[in-house]
């Protein structure tokens, strides 16, 4: 883990003002720009963080590689149709190939003749490989052309890619609005009008502010086009554009107010996001919560990119004030992450297809209401690629975000598959439940965006309808398993943390939340290997849950957070519980009932009220009239603010 200051400080930095944002010049990736970038990697080849791209010269060899689509015999198309089949699997449907390129920098480019032959052939191979063709852009001097091409699947159906983008940003830097305006394809007025179709409660209505932790989608068709369509009631069918959809795009819209931050965490945590969209108004600039959540998404090493709205209201000199500061942020020591504005179609090509490092960032600046710069942020949407591989060869994985019961239908729980295959009728062992089992549970209906699917692979978020269970079995951080394992639950965890801050000291007995992945409850620390943390220290902490044993995995990123206090870290190694063995219920129940016998003992902000709040609001549950709920709303938790507002028992629970 990145130790150090995490937390972006602008005041860390020695860049000076003037230094502008690096604008990609058109034939160079931007790890070019930054000798320290991490991964190196040669020109158009490799696997993008935000597109799997390759160069001809990849797909098979010969003497002259640039030339190989020009004119292929027979045997060498079926070669390239080979390959290219191969390398569309390795970007999980879709690859951007770059015609043109020979053997070395001084062999590149073809002329117009052969880069026209080159194109038709490729035409031909994705169509032999059941995708579509899109030429992005061509570039070079007349007889040196290369072209940059989009080979993306055609639509299957009930299959789609999925690439899950995090939206966060202070209050009012217009997230709601944009992604509004983005999936309802209507601008707003700047008085809250786009919004108004993404609120889920009343009160998000009457404040206008995000509460929950929303999901909004936009698909895009095998041409790169945007397939959204409004019915007469202003609503979107989502079963309808993800059948027609090649990719799509779901933004997890997450609530700006720091009173609704532990939401916001367990939604970048739970719903597993690919990339992060950071929204900064122009006017505001950097304020509030902006900082919080790049940190928190530098924690979790979620590469960010970073929209810049209300630029129609926003005086020059207070937009260029804004720039300058986000990028004096984004390269502080604490983020090193290089800043690249993107202004042209060129740009968004160059960005989304170099994209081999997540250090860079891409800076748009958009405008809600006249609708500047917004489809350079579409086209970028449209290339990005998902971070997670499906693994499905492996036993399947699923964690569960959100609980429901469904009239008519029963239970059915909300999350995301992490590896496997699951499918209609599969039998997978949920737990582990509140001593340390995990029991038989059969699928009975699967729901991917609200469509009727068969099957979900790993990196697909998905509703699941289950036989024979109860909602109040189930709680969020559980996970579903592939019948063939044998998990264990764990107490008990060991984890490298680095304190980013804490008003005093932290000792052992000190409690927090622990997020990681959908597993948000609250853990003590029992012992470390110093005897206090302050602000900015590291330490290896043994953990212990105080409720009940959850799924964990080593190496998993994990957010310990309370009130102000914040750590991030590494789970290094888990303690595994055996039920039945005795240790784990006297270490987990003892912990909670010692807490109402002997108070005095336990850190302030537990106590036996809140326990026993817990126990109330369990059985509490909330019905949805509908199956579509599942996926659309997670229900708020005030989050932020004091430790106060913080049980540590109650809030895990809603
Ligand atoms: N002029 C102008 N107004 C905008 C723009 N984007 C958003 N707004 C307005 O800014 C206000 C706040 O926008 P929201 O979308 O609610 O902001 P938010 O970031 O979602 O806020 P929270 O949900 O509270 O986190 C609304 O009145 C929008 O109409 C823009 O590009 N230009």
């Amino acid at each position: 883990m990145a130790a150090a200051s995490i937390s972006p400080d602008s005041s860390q930095t020695t860049m000076e003002d003037k230094e502008d944002f690096v604008t990609p010049p058109s034939d160079s990736p931007p790890s070019s720009m930054d000798e320290s970038t991490d991964e190196a990697v040669p020109k158009g080849c490799g696997v993008g963080l935000f597109g799997y791209k390759v160069s001809s010269s990849d797909l098979i060899s010969q003497t002259d590689p640039k030339l190989q689509y020009v004119n292929p015999s027979s045997d060498e198309f079926d070669s390239l149709v080979s390959a290219l089949k191969l390398q569309m699997e390795d970007g999980q449907g879709e690859i951007i190939i770059e015609l043109g390129i020979g053997g070395g920098c001084s062999n590149n480019g073809l002329s117009e003749s052969e880069m026209d032959a080159s194109i038709a052939t490729l035409h031909a191979v994705a169509a032999a490989c059941d995708a579509d063709m899109t030429v992005l852009r061509k570039k070079g001097s007349e007889g040196c052309l290369l072209a940059d091409c989009l080979v993306r699947r055609k639509v299957q159906e009930d299959d789609f890619l999925e690439v899950r983008v995090a939206v966060v940003g202070n209050v009012d830097a217009g997230k709601s609005t944009l992604l509004g305006v983005l999936t309802h394809g209507e601008l707003d007025n700047g008085r809250g009008h786009a919004r108004q179709k993404l609120f889920r409660h009343k009160h998000e209505m009457e404040s206008g502010r995000t509460s929950s932790v929303g999901s909004d989608i936009l698909g895009f068709d095998d041409k790169g086009r945007i397939v959204n369509k409004v019915d007469g009631h202003g609503s979107l069918d989502w079963a309808h554009i993800c059948r027609v959809s090649s990719k799509v795009i779901t933004f997890i819209d997450l609530a700006g107010h720091e009173k609704y931050l532990k939401t916001t965490i367990f939604g970048m945590t739970g719903h597993a996001p690919d990339f992060c969209m950071l929204m900064i108004g122009a006017n505001a600039g950097i304020v509030g919560m902006t900082k919080e959540h790049l940190g928190l998404a530098l924690a979790l090493a979620v590469p960010v990119f970073v929209v810049v709205t209300k630029i129609d209201m926003c005086p020059p000199n207070v937009l260029q004030e804004t720039m300058k500061l986000l990028n004096r942020v984004l390269k502080s020591p604490g983020c090193r992450k290089i800043p690249v504005a993107v202004q042209t179609q060129e740009d968004v090509i160059t960005t989304a297809t170099n994209f081999t490092s997540a250090r860079v960032c891409p800076i748009f600046q958009v405008s809600n209401v006249s609708g500047h710069n917004l489809e350079l942020l579409r086209s970028f949407l449209s290339l990005l690629s998902a971070r997670m591989r499906p693994r499905e060869d492996k036993p399947a994985e699923f964690q569960i975000d959100e609980t429901y019961s469904v009239p008519g239908v029963g239970t059915v729980v909300s999350g995301t598959c992490l590896q496997g295959t699951i499918s209609l009728n599969d039998t997978l062992l949920l737990g582990p439940n509140s001593v340390g089992e995990f029991l038989p549970v059969a699928i009975r209906g699967i729901h991917r965006k609200r469509l009727p699917v068969k099957e979900v692979r790993g990196g697909q978020t998905a509703s699941f309808a289950l036989k024979k269970m109860k909602r109040n079995q189930i709680r969020k951080g559980m996970v579903m398993l592939g019948a063939e394992t044998d998990p264990v639950g764990c107490w008990e965890f060991e984890a490298e943390i680095l304190v980013l801050h804490h008003p005093t000291t932290i000792s052992p007995k000190y409690q927090a939340m622990v997020h990681c992945g959908s597993t948000r409850q609250t853990a003590t620390i029992i012992t470390m290997d110093k005897d206090h943390l302050r602000t900015g220290d590291k330490a290896s902490c043994l953990f212990r849950f105080i409720k009940s044993p959850e799924y964990l995995h080593t190496d998993s990123r994990m957010v310990f957070r309370e009130g102000r206090t914040k750590a991030i870290g590494t789970i290094t190694k888990i303690h595994p519980y055996i039920p039945g063995s005795g240790s784990g219920v006297s270490i987990g129940g003892g912990t909670a009932h010692s807490t109402k016998k002997k108070p005095s003992q336990m850190p302030k902000t537990l106590s036996g009220a809140s326990v026993s709040r817990v126990k109330g609001r369990r059985g509490r549950g909330r019905n949805y009239h509908h199956i579509d709920k599942t996926s659309s709303s997670t229900s708020a938790s005030g989050g932020g603010g004091g430790i106060s507002l913080e049980g540590p028992s109650t809030s895990d629970h809603k």
